[in-house]
């Protein structure tokens, strides 16, 4: 029952409690909802390794507009401006078919107990579990919302080009610091991105028409092949080439070598900021290190801004409010 989550966590971030989310919210309400999550899940990830990535991503883009409310699911209607549209996530966000199959199972099990938001926090957790990652125990009882945020989602997720002070400030509005942006970021060890996320390293990093001086010679050579200077927008490349659907800590050696892919990833090590640097190098030498902070950025990130008590709604259909 719904009533079992109460108060108003106002305010994102913090380090405490959950603002009222409990890992035991459906304990009486739909007990199997996490085996259900990944049971479906283990068949998508075996359809497409990839779809993990995906929906790690997924959970992260929700969280970051209007907290994890699943405002990311909403289409366009007569009353939303689908934030599928924005610039972070038009051509690139994935995984909703899943989140659609999971809903429809608990809705046949426990109609109208799991929330969407809740449904995609699962599902990011499931993924970094069943791709090797680190597990945790997951505050729950998230509503959802009535609305999206177009331009919440253009202006809160960092585009791939940040400066590290970029994306301090970004995480930082979100209540995350820089070991949450370190460790989070380490979500890029799964997954690809498109050539146009990555294009202007290769091309005219600074506006001089040269590349990024801190891409290494052999992964650059090897990236203008997948990403040439004109066309191939849509042409993938993994985040992490040692290990693209392994939940590892190579993610952070390979930055080490000069082989980020993203600017986004390199400048946690380049951006002259010695923390970001640190950890860097800390998570690239000690795995359970990295495991255990990303834990828990991740109850952090899942903790922003929750709809809880009588605020939002458990949607019947995550694509439109009830
Ligand atoms: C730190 C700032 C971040 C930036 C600038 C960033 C940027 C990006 C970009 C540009 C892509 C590729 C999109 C495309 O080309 O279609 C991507 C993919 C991805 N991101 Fe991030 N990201 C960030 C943080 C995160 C966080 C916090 C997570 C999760 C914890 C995450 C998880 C992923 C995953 C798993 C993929 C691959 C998705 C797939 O293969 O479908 N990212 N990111
Ligand atoms: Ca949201
Ligand atoms: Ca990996």
């Amino acid at each position: 029952h719904p009533g079992l989550g109460f108060g108003w966590g106002g305010g994102s971030g913090g380090s405490g409690g959950g603002h009222g989310l409990l890992p035991e919210y459906y304990l009486y309400s739909c007990p199997q909802v996490n085996d259900i999550v990944v049971s479906v899940l283990e068949q998508a990830i075996e359809r497409e390794p990839r779809m993990a990535a995906s929906l790690l991503r997924l959970h992260f883009h929700d969280c970051f507009v209007q907290g994890c409310d699943a405002s990311v699911l909403l289409d366009d209607s007569a009353t939303i401006a689908s934030e599928k549209r924005s610039q972070p996530n038009a051509n690139s966000l994935r995984g909703f078919e899943v989140i659609d199959e999971i809903k429809a199972k608990l809705e046949e099990v426990c109609p109208g107990i799991v929330s969407c938001a809740d449904i995609v926090a699962l599902a990011a957790r499931g993924s970094t579990v069943l791709s090797g990652g680190p597990n945790w125990e997951l505050p729950l009882g998230r509503r959802d919302s009535r609305t999206a945020s177009l331009t919440g989602s253009n202006n809160n997720i960092p585009p791939p080009n940040s400066t590290i002070q970029n994306l301090i400030t970004l995480f930082q509005r979100q209540g995350l610091d820089e070991a949450d942006l370190v460790s989070l970021s380490g979500g890029h060890t799964i997954g690809v991105a498109r050539c146009t996320s990555f294009k202007q390293r290769l091309y005219n990093q600074n506006g001089n028409n040269q590349p990024d001086a801190t891409l290494e010679r052999n992964y650059y050579q090897d990236l203008k092949t997948v990403c040439p200077r004109s066309g191939g927008d849509n042409n993938i490349s993994p985040l992490d080439f040692a290990s693209p659907v392994k939940f590892d800590n190579s993610y952070f050696k390979l930055i080490l070598w000069g082989k980020g892919l993203l600017t986004s990833d390199e400048v946690l090590l380049t951006g002259k900021v010695g923390k970001t640097m640190n950890l860097v190098k800390v998570y690239a030498e000690d795995e359970s290190h990295f495991f255990q902070q990303f834990a828990r950025s991740m109850i952090k990130m899942g903790n922003i801004s929750p709809l809880i008590g009588f605020n939002g709604e458990v949607r019947k259909n995550c694509h439109h409010v009830n």
